[in-house]
């Protein structure tokens, strides 16, 4: 019997599922609680080229939201939309899509905004109900990374999707353990099982032992014979094999129950039945719900119904650390797998109301959502803290939150050819609605939300509100860029601020790591600096690890970027997307130079005329080397840390740098004195921001080479009397302070020439054992790196996690055999033992272009991931050689 995985012929397929024996009810809910349960915000991620987009199309297609499936190869899939991703055949931005599955009836009303649960919702499959599912495609490339973090935030769930050929690659343990730290649950796709030398078995070790859990196979591939072409998967959970028709588009899967499958291929009916026994055995141990399944059906593995094998997957799942990895299997490019996939996700993955409570900050204090929500009913006034990023949760007691009607996060800021700027927000608590002011609380604006729309693949379909748990868009936004938190505050004026510390409010803050490459950008003519601008803006509220800045000596534009692919994709927005007119510098290292000796105070007076009036203002600074030992710069504060004493504040700023400002007349607790001392016009908050605004604009170009200036403490004695006087405004203490900081800088560096910095990276390099010698030597004496651990525990890509992760041996893993593979898949072999990993620190110079070596040297089975490990002072000769190299260019 043929059958279409859609929506009237999917009971055909599970004729034999019995329901639950403890029924639930459902309860009378609100309406944005009954779509929030049956809404699945789930993310993709894998290594680049595992498939991510491929799957994503045929996903796209049997939920009925495409008609014909696209064709990465071909550049016509929906997900890689921008030009740049589709002549490259590779995914860059993050596209958030939502669809039904399973498909809604064909006669149903398209799209609903809230779905009807039928009263056996909680007692049925699932996956026999449509869902609301919002698919977040994430970037795979490494230079990427940043991009992959930030949709990990607002994931509830991730498919992880692996090439069958090569198995767990560099970046997919690297975006694993990521979203292990957020505790996404995460289920795996083993992908191209098509191809020839694909090897399921070695891969489900490879998941093991790599990622640190153990696999629950609960598909296998099917290879017609035992041994021939790739035809379909046995299912392990609901005892019976899947065929798909080949050369079609997929829709049409035959199943056959075990007892038809012993007539045909009796070997593959007998494998089926040894993956459902590893699968019960595996369950048992980590669900005490499977235990009481198995004695409850005589201890006969088999007789255990799907759907309670499927409910305790999904218990496994939800658990945290997870240690159960689920694993289905499928050649997506062949139209294989994805609908069982599908199930899985509706199945196995969490709804927004199985979710830990999302992390804030508040007031620089470290507590949840429901946490200030509840806040209102203990409400005492809340005396903020200085300090930032306190570690543990606090209790909080804030009365104004009860005027807190919505609190979201833009994920994604997308620059659309035809809709303009389109803002994706996941709404965590109350609900947007068309029309209502937001406040952007890392901009401090307030603005206005024209239109509401839900991305349905090609189509955008407006909406009145976007509810908690879901994810769309808002169109119009001028300000909003990706990562902000926005909230709807109840009374809020255009030009108002929300109180009682509202307005600090940040969900789940990320740090941004240093940007290591940077270029040039230079408008053909004075004409078209506007649009550049502009178009630069643009970028840069769609991708925040891009940073920007202007070099007031050459007047030119500075992009700075994660690495030489992310400022190349930058480049061509810029130009081809944009049509932006300019010339774009070579990609170049971001270096940075320090300072080797002290200055004395200096004293710069500032009077002349600033916009039309007769300023003043005198700052006095110094400079100094900051400790050595604090050489790594590691990751950045997205904000400045500030640190206070009575008399004197310290900011701690990018790049390891320090300003230490002592007021010694101005307390910071006592405004009495500063009525007496400081002139009516400036307040002492006020002078402080000028006065770090003008620091880090000094710091911003060194005077040895024109690079940033790091780890360098500023000193900054404030005068009240002396320094500020009636004609002082914040303007020209900024101003003053740029000066005396830039000439301390030029004196020490006349005094004792500065010093370059070069950035140092972290890398993994994941080679086969034959090729591990030539790599190490490679890596330690070619490009003076030094390699820190050998299969080391103390990786940057398993660290954290690792000590809660068990450790498995791939010998107690269950595989089928693989009729490819060397070794046929027998426990204990596979790739897993072979594949040797490096930990290395190595300059980011020696690192450019390092991949295309690597593959030489491992004939082309070598990867490797890296992150920056900080900046490292270079040695005499090698600072000679990389400064000579520069003017030679
Ligand atoms: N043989 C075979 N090829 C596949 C399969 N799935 C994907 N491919 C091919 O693998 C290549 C990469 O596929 P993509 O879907 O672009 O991979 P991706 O993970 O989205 O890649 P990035 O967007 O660059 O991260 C393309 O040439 C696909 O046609 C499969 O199941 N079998």
């Amino acid at each position: 019997m043929w059958v279409g995985w859609v929506w009237c012929a999917r009971r055909a397929v599970r004729h034999n599922v019995k329901p639950p024996r403890r029924l639930l009810s459902v309860q009378a809910q609100p309406q944005a609680d009954l779509l929030s349960k049956a809404t699945r915000n789930i993310g993709i991620i894998a290594h680049i080229d595992a498939g991510k987009t491929t799957t994503t199309e045929r996903m796209l297609y049997y939920s009925g939201y495409t008609r014909r499936i696209g064709d990465v190869d071909e550049g016509s899939t929906v997900t890689d939309f921008l030009p740049a991703e589709r002549a490259r055949g590779i995914t860059i931005q993050s596209a958030a899509i939502t669809f039904h599955w399973p498909p809604l009836p064909p006669n149903a009303q398209t799209p609903p905004q809230t779905p009807q649960l039928p009263s056996s919702f909680d007692t049925s499959l699932r996956s026999s109900i449509p869902h609301n599912i919002n698919l977040i495609d994430t970037p795979g490339h490494a230079d990427f990374t940043f991009e992959v973090l930030r949709s990990l935030r607002v994931l509830d769930g991730a498919v992880c999707i692996l090439d069958g050929v090569a198995g767990v690659e560099a970046q997919t343990e690297k975006v694993w353990t990521q979203a292990g730290l957020y505790h996404i649950p995460r289920i795996i796709f083993v992908n191209k099982l098509d191809r020839v030398g694909a090897a399921f078995s070695s891969t489900v070790k490879e998941i093991g032992v790599r990622l640190h859990g153990w696999p629950a196979v609960c598909q296998i591939p099917w290879w017609q014979g035992g041994n021939g072409e790739f035809v379909g998967v046995g299912d392990a959970v609901n005892l019976r094999g899947l065929l798909w028709r080949a050369g079609g588009d997929g829709r049409d899967i035959q199943a056959f129950d075990l007892a038809a499958l012993s007539k045909t291929d009796q070997k593959f009916a007998e494998e089926i039945k040894k993956a459902r026994i590893a699968l019960v055995e595996i369950l048992s141990e980590h669900d005490d719900g499977m235990v009481e399944y198995f004695l409850e059906y005589d201890e006969d593995h088999l007789a255990i119904p799907g759907i309670q094998v499927m409910q305790s997957l999904r218990r496994v799942v939800l658990q945290a650390p997870q240690v159960i990895i689920p694993v289905f299997a499928g050649a997506s490019f062949r139209n294989i797998g994805a609908q069982p996939l599908l199930d899985a996700v509706v199945d196995l993955l969490p709804s927004p109301f199985e979710r830990p409570d999302p992390e804030i900050s508040i007031s620089n204090r470290s507590s949840t959502l429901s946490a200030l929500v509840n806040s209102a009913a203990t409400a005492k006034p809340v005396k903020p803290s200085r300090k930032q990023q306190q570690p543990k949760t606090e209790q909080l007691a804030i009365a104004e939150v009860k005027n807190l009607t919505a609190c979201a996060l833009a994920f994604k800021v997308v620059n659309d050819p035809k809709r303009g700027v389109l803002v994706y927000v996941r709404v965590y608590s109350g609900s947007i609605d068309r029309g209502a002011t937001l406040y952007n609380t890392n901009l401090a604006v307030a603005e206005r939300v024209p239109r509401l729309l839900k991305m349905y693949a090609n189509d955008a379909v407006e909406v009145d509100s976007i509810t908690a748990g879901q994810i769309g868009v808002i169109t119009g936004l001028k300000h909003a860029r990706t990562g902000d938190t926005l909230i709807v505050y109840r009374g809020l004026q255009m030009k108002g601020t929300p109180s009682g510390g509202l307005n600090t409010l940040q969900l789940r803050p990320i740090n941004v790591p240093p940007p290591v490459f940077f270029t040039s950008i230079e408008p053909h003519s004075l004409s078209e600096q506007k649009h550049v601008q502009e178009s630069l803006g643009i970028l840069l509220r769609e991708d925040p690890s891009l940073h920007l800045s202007i070099d007031e000596e050459s007047g030119q534009t500075h992009l700075a970027g994660m690495g030489d692919l992310h400022l190349e994709i930058a480049r061509d927005r810029l130009l081809n997307d944009f049509k932006a007119k300019a010339r774009i510098g070579k990609i170049e290292i971001g270096y940075r130079e320090t300072i080797n000796t002290p200055t004395s105070p200096y004293t710069h007076i500032l009077d002349k005329p600033i916009a039309g009036k007769q300023a003043k203002a005198s700052v006095t600074a110094s400079v100094e080397p900051a400790d050595d030992s604090a050489i790594s710069v590691g990751l950045q504060e997205e904000e400045e840390h500030i640190e206070d004493g009575a008399f004197e504040t310290t900011y701690k700023l990018p790049d390891n740098n320090t300003l230490h400002i002592s007021h010694p007349n101005l307390s910071r607790h006592d405004s009495a004195s500063h009525k007496h001392h400081l002139p009516p016009q400036l307040s002492l908050p006020g002078v402080l921001h000028s006065i770090q605004a003008g620091a880090s604009a000094a710091l911003a170009r060194g005077p040895f080479n024109g690079y940033p200036v790091a780890n360098t403490r500023v000193n900054v004695d404030l005068n009240a009397q002396t320094h500020l006087l009636p004609e002082t405004t914040p303007t020209a203490i900024s101003m003053a302070t740029r000066a005396a900081v830039g000439s301390s800088l030029r004196s020490a560096n006349d005094t004792a020439p500065s010093a370059l910095l070069e950035p140092v990276m972290m890398a993994t390099i994941f080679v086969n054992e034959g090729s591990l010698g030539a790599v190490v030597q490679d890596i330690s004496s070619s490009r003076g790196g030094q390699v820190l651990s050998l299969d080391g525990s103390n990786s940057p890509t398993s660290s954290n996690s690792d000590d809660d992760m068990p450790h498995i041996d791939p010998n107690l893993i269950y595989t089928p055999p693989d009729p490819f593979a060397s070794g046929t898949g027998e426990v204990g072999s596979g790739l897993a033992n072979s594949q040797r990993q490096i930990v290395a620190r190595v300059p980011l110079k020696e690192m450019v272009g390092y991949l295309n070596h690597l593959r030489a040297l491992t004939g082309g089975r070598g990867t490797f991931v890296m992150t920056v490990d900080g900046f490292e002072k270079m040695g005499s000769q090698r600072q000679k050689e990389v400064l000579d190299a520069m003017r030679d260019f």
